[in-house]
């Protein structure tokens, strides 16, 4: 599993930025969704990602979201990569890529072979892919609920931009999730939380000792 890169999602805390970054994540998500626990107002995003070291890729997640609501975001935090989480037609993620000039990670949720098609047409217009687990019917949070989807759907795929597979992660799955999908980068939130929203850094430093 050597070369495994991780993104830790959902980090709220400046602590919680050094933890994932001394344990050696690649990415650090920060939640812009007013209804989850891990959502971010401006002022404490742009704490959080000026207190990033370099070399960690500051990854701004929105649903939705307007121009409006995107422009401040960019405006405020300094990020490296928007990642759009909601219902965005490969056309609004063209079209988010070509207003920003920043790398847009798509997410599309599997729970099924009828999910598979739309990786693709979604990887026609982002940079990357995120491989995430569908959320239950009437969920809160499109994303960041602690399911897993099965991972023999993608097992022995390939695809045509970078992904990262999410949903459910944690420390003791980890390795049989890269082993059955062959995942090179994988994405978690829940599974180094002690509650939602807070991060726990002994299970960041465990995911990440997994990962390596
Ligand atoms: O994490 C959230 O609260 C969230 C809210 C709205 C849309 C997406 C959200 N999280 C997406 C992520 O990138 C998660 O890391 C990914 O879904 C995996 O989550 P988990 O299963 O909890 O590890």
């Amino acid at each position: 599993m050597a070369g495994v890169r991780v993104k830790i999602c959902g980090l709220r805390t400046e602590s919680d930025v050094k933890a994932a970054a001394s344990s050696g994540a690649a990415y650090v998500g920060l939640v812009f969704f007013p209804k989850s626990p891990r959502h971010l107002e401006l002022a404490q995003a742009q704490r959080l990602a000026l207190a990033a070291p370099p070399g960690i890729a500051k990854v701004g997640l929105t649903v939705d979201a307007s121009d409006e609501t995107l422009d401040a975001i960019v405006e405020a935090v300094p990020l490296d990569m928007l990642q759009l989480h909601g219902g965005e037609s490969p056309e609004r993620v063209a079209a988010v890529r070509a207003r920003y000039g920043l790398p847009v990670m798509k997410a599309v949720g599997v729970a099924d072979e009828g999910d598979l098609p739309q990786i693709l047409e979604q990887s026609l217009a982002a940079d990357q892919i995120l491989i995430d687990a569908k959320p239950p019917r009437g969920a809160a949070l499109p994303g960041g609920n602690g399911l897993s989807f099965d991972w023999r759907l993608i097992s022995g795929r390939h695809w045509i931009r970078p992904w990262m597979l999410a949903g459910g992660l944690t420390s003791e799955n980890l390795a049989e999730a890269v082993r059955r999908t062959g995942a090179s980068q994988v994405d978690v939130s829940s599974g180094v939380e002690s509650a939602p929203g807070v991060k726990d850094p002994a299970r960041i430093a465990a995911f990440l000792k997994a990962a390596r």
